[in-house]
């Protein structure tokens, strides 16, 4: 049992809104907080002290972004969002993502911030609803989503927002960025948590074999189809089917699929009924699809029908502050009787410096291999790949020196942190080669 405490501090504003406000807010299911327009906390109700509070450190009259994160000044002045400067300017609620710090360590916490008037139309406190993420993790985790960099979280407020709509949804990310795990993050968030979550490999089927994958087939339909087979839509019925690769789907098919999420309906191959279909569309992939629209390989109406909430998945080059919460994440990962690894600074300084084309998956490779090598339990440089070998060939960068080239070498230099000589050792260049192209590019 959790000791009911005082709600309310001793310096309630003497605003009668603001007082019934806190009395109503006590009993209400999610954790809320009342706040003055000074950023100090006022109030909390019994959700917030179960879920946030912490009985050795006080949080009544304290300020806000001291408690949440342990900042000195509030959020705007350190590089965030802060809901209440945006709540004051536009007198309306405004919701944010934050990472909080909570007795359990840091979580993400969604944020929503509604200021109160009084009489006089003027701002007399603000109340503050928080939500656990539970999308994600800001800190170690033996499974799903990982993450707390700023380009991650931007994806997952994308994710926060669109998963209780029916909304079809578009992830658009490199290979290995996580984008079957997003796509499960989004059904998991969703009302259809419940329901079945079914995933349609696109690439590599014909066009045969993608429509009765998709749609089933009757018995007799065509050689060998000696029953009737339900496709994979119908499975997915109550719940989320997530196309993977849709870039992959064959121009004809295309058609097919349009029709699908346009009418809600289908016919099995070789059927003439016609079945209804009840799924949330969730799409991936990694190539351009507005380069293949304009070079007539993807039809317009169905991009237009997909792309209507896409999310960008960052690459892990993009979001290198990760890197250790990933390492650990999957060290943690370790079949039991397995020994626990540790990471030397050498081999960590080696990972946050390498490019990681194959994002996340070449991670977990690279760490599985390293697995193996270390003996006494301590991952160190030498285990690693030896990337300034074989990196130029899985980049090309080296290799071609116009086009797409030209823009992987310019990507792969802005990315790089770190001096000439080593960029160039990184790279498979010799430092005056490495010079000459960043002349030659406007780059030096
Ligand atoms: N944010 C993350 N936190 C933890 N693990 C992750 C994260 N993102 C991806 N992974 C892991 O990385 C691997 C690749 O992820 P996933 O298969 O979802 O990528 P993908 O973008 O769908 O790749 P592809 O385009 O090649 O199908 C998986 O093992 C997945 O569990």
């Amino acid at each position: 049992m959790h000791p009911i405490i005082p709600i309310a501090a001793d310096n309630l504003p003497n605003v009668p809104q603001v007082q019934a406000l806190v009395s109503f807010l006590q009993h209400e299911a999610q954790p809320m907080i009342v706040l003055d327009p000074d950023y100090n906390i006022l109030a909390a109700n019994i959700a917030y002290q179960r879920q946030f509070g912490s009985v050795d450190k006080p949080y009544l009259g304290q300020k806000c972004f001291r408690i949440s994160h342990h900042y000195e000044v509030p959020c705007d002045q350190a590089g965030e969002h802060c809901p209440m400067r945006q709540a004051r300017l536009s007198r309306g609620p405004d919701r944010v993502l934050h990472i909080h710090h909570t007795p359990r360590g840091p979580e993400h916490v969604e944020v929503e911030l509604r200021p109160i008037l009084d009489a006089h139309g003027e701002i007399a406190a603000y109340v503050e609803r928080l939500t656990l993420v539970r999308s994600a993790s800001a800190r170690p985790s033996g499974a799903g989503l990982v993450g707390r960099s700023a380009a991650f979280n931007g994806a997952l407020a994308a994710l926060q927002r669109v998963a209780p709509s029916m909304l079809p949804v578009l992830l658009l990310g490199e290979s290995g960025t996580g984008k079957e795990l997003f796509a499960r993050a989004v059904h998991e968030a969703s009302e259809r948590a419940s329901g079945p979550f079914v995933v349609v490999d696109c690439s590599g089927l014909t066009e045969t074999l993608f429509e009765s994958e998709l749609f089933g087939h009757e018995k007799g339909a065509f050689t060998g189809a000696t029953a009737l087979k339900q496709g994979l839509v119908a499975t997915a019925q109550g719940g989320t089917l997530f196309l993977d690769e849709i870039g992959d789907v064959p121009l004809a098919m295309q058609v097919k699929l349009l029709r699908l999420i346009e009418s809600g309906t289908y016919r099995r191959v070789g059927g003439i009924d016609t079945q209804h279909a009840n799924f949330r569309l969730v799409a991936a992939t990694h190539k351009p699809l507005r380069q293949m629209m304009a070079q007539g390989l993807f039809r317009p109406d169905l991009y237009y029908r997909i792309s209507a909430f896409p999310i960008r998945l960052p690459a892990l080059r993009e979001r290198r502050d990760d890197i250790p919460l990933l390492l650990q994440s999957f060290l943690q990962r370790a079949l039991p009787g397995q020994p626990r690894l540790t990471i030397e600074a050498d081999a960590l300084e080696a990972l946050q410096r390498h490019d990681w084309p194959g994002n996340i998956r070449e991670l977990r490779n690279v760490l599985e291999r390293a697995r193996l090598f270390a003996d006494d339990g301590k991952i160190r440089a030498a285990h690693l790949p030896h990337w300034d070998e074989a990196e130029p060939a899985a980049h090309g960068v080296a290799a071609r020196a116009d086009g797409d080239g030209a823009a992987d070498f310019a990507r792969a230099v802005a990315a790089f942190r770190g001096t000439r000589a080593e960029l160039a050792a990184h790279l498979g260049l010799s430092e005056r080669t490495l010079y000459r192209r960043l002349k030659a590019q406007g780059l030096a």
